[in-house]
């Protein structure tokens, strides 16, 4: 019997049932004899099927083809291991961004079909993913143009050629039974011989971007979770006394190359800064500025973190990489909620609270960090400490001497470096960056000297911890400073820029709180010159 036949039979078969369901509706009553009838000749019709064992050729044939597709695959599988590689990269290691950053930037990336659509760019600012670029054209700094990127989507498999060769690329997401902890992770599928070329060229790349950010990393539970990404920001954005930002940029550089030197003596490679003074002066950002220059990461400790104890921050502190800045800010707090020599307890602190002057109206805190004295100085210079960090500790106190001796002594914070409100010098500066344009602020002899004039009449000083008393006023030149979008005569700003310095008491207000006045007159210079004395004075009614 050949197949049409079988069909056939199947066919009539089926046509017998279904006159006999038509039947059986119509008329009920006598549906009894004509089922068994139709059943009948169902069974009639079926059994030569069932007999010519057609049924068993068309059952091996199936099975032979599906085992023919199994081992052919299985076949395949074993070739392509043979050649291939399956690499992995977890989401919390550096490789895994190398990746994203190089499939972001692969042309085939940009016809694929199932995308993510985030705002998250792997720490690399706009570098990553295909930027949806600005909505409204005319004014690319919009608030509106947001900025949002094509990733990779989870669970796709993407296949792409590398120099002649197939790549295949899987980002799978790793439930970790906790929703807001989601890691994905992802595998690359390629050929032994390019794995190696492609991390290299891929890392490169990376790293070529990076140079152009500033990576942020926070002490989150019981890992370092890479927080943001900031764009790096000149040395001379940041205006401090002449000369002191070089001072402690030229230090750090000093250190992190001379590796060999520390080691030859056995002294161990570690250089910490404790930036004190004024709030809003400049301290967190010249640390950016400082990592940016030195091409380093920042990872923030916050010692007043709930779960915070001795035995995490020493975790902590040794799992940082080879060259990074560690940033524990406002360290004083850390001592106010029981940061002394012998305990922790909130209430028996040794000496004045650190930071009565700036926090006296504050209620206190419920203490939750579990960090001690000893726990910190263990971290810091211990066994499990780390070698080749730059730590930098600071805090809103006046004065160095609210930290244990212990803590500031050389080897631990090297240099100190006091911070205070806003001299003429810093005032003037500040005013000519806001209103000049960037190629109009250039380093003009007659203004450098009068530069220098007012550092010599202020006293911001940096201070070595093995002199702590020895004053050493810094003088330098000023550099060249960004410039804004509005365009007014130089000679004019010049002249008002002095005019305003001489309004503003000198150490009156914050570096902060008078770029906060000058925003308000961004676009009218004149003005706020004039309301600049009436300002200050309100300013330090309320100091
Ligand atoms: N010396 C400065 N030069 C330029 N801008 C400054 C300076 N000081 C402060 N600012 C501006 O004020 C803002 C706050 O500065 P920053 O956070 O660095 O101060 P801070 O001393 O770390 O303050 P806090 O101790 O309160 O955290 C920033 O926007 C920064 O641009």
């Amino acid at each position: 019997m050949d197949s049409s036949s079988i069909v056939q039979l199947v066919l009539s078969a089926l046509t017998n049932v279904t006159n006999t369901s038509f039947v059986n509706q119509t008329s009920s009553t006598s549906s009894s004899p004509l089922s068994s009838l139709t059943n009948d000749a169902l069974l009639t019709s079926l059994l030569p099927l069932l007999f010519s064992y057609d049924w068993l050729k068309i059952l091996l044939l199936g099975s032979a083809f599906e085992a023919l597709r199994r081992g052919f695959f299985s076949v395949w599988r074993g070739v392509v291991k043979g050649f291939w590689i399956e690499a992995t990269f977890e989401q919390d290691d550096e490789p895994y961004d190398w990746l994203m950053l190089w499939v972001s930037n692969h042309p085939s990336w940009h016809k694929a079909r199932v995308v993510d659509v985030s705002s998250r760019s792997y720490l690399l600012g706009d570098h990553i993913g295909v930027p949806l670029g600005p909505i409204d054209t005319s004014d690319p700094d919009s608030e509106s143009n947001l900025s949002v990127h094509y990733l990779p989507s989870r669970s796709e498999t993407y296949t792409l050629w590398y120099n002649g060769c197939y790549v295949q690329i899987i980002r799978k997401m790793q439930d970790n039974g906790d929703s807001r902890y989601r890691d994905s992770n992802e595998t690359l599928c390629v050929r032994r011989a390019v794995l190696h070329s492609l991390l290299v060229e891929a890392s490169q790349a990376y790293v070529t971007t990076r140079k152009r950010v500033v990576r942020i990393f926070v002490a989150d539970r019981d890992h370092w979770r890479s927080f943001s990404s900031i764009h790096k920001r000149p040395l001379h954005s940041v205006i401090l006394e002449p000369g002191m930002a070089e001072l402690i940029l030229e230090d750090a550089r000093d250190f992190l190359g001379s590796k060999a030197w520390y080691r030859e003596r056995g002294i161990p490679f570690r250089r910490g800064y404790f930036l004190y003074g004024a709030p809003g002066s400049g301290k967190t950002s010249l640390i950016h500025t400082l990592a940016g220059e030195l091409n380093l990461d920042v990872y923030i400790v916050s010692l007043s973190r709930a779960g915070m104890d001795d035995s995490t921050l020493i975790q902590f502190l040794s799992e940082l990489p080879s060259r990074c800045i560690a940033l524990m800010e406002d360290i004083d707090t850390a001592f106010q909620y029981g940061l002394n020599r012998n305990t922790s307890s909130p209430t028996s602190t040794t000496g004045p609270s650190p930071n009565s002057h700036s926090r006296s109206n504050d209620v206190d805190p419920p203490k939750t960090s579990g960090i001690t004295l000893s726990g910190l100085l263990n971290a810091l210079d211990g066994v499990a400490a780390h070698e080749g960090r730059l730590l930098f500790a600071t805090s809103n106190c006046k004065s160095a001497s609210v930290l244990d001796a212990a803590l500031r002594r050389p080897g631990r914070m090297d240099l100190h470096v006091e911070f205070r409100l806003a001299s003429r010098y810093q005032a003037e500066e500040l005013f000519k960056r806001f209103y000049l344009a960037s190629e109009e602020l250039v380093v003009v002899d007659g203004e450098d000297e009068e530069g220098e004039k007012s550092a010599e009449e202020t006293d911001v000083l940096l201070r070595s911890s093995e002199s702590p008393e020895s004053e050493s006023p810094i003088h330098g030149s000023t550099h060249a400073l960004p410039g804004q979008a509005f365009h007014f005569p130089r000679p004019k700003i010049l002249a008002l820029a002095s005019e305003f310095a001489h309004a503003i008491p000198e150490r009156s207000c914050s570096m902060a709180s008078l770029q906060g006045y000058l925003m308000k007159y961004k676009t009218r210079p004149e003005v706020a010159v004039r309301e600049a004395g009436a300002w200050a004075e309100t300013e330090a009614g309320k100091a």
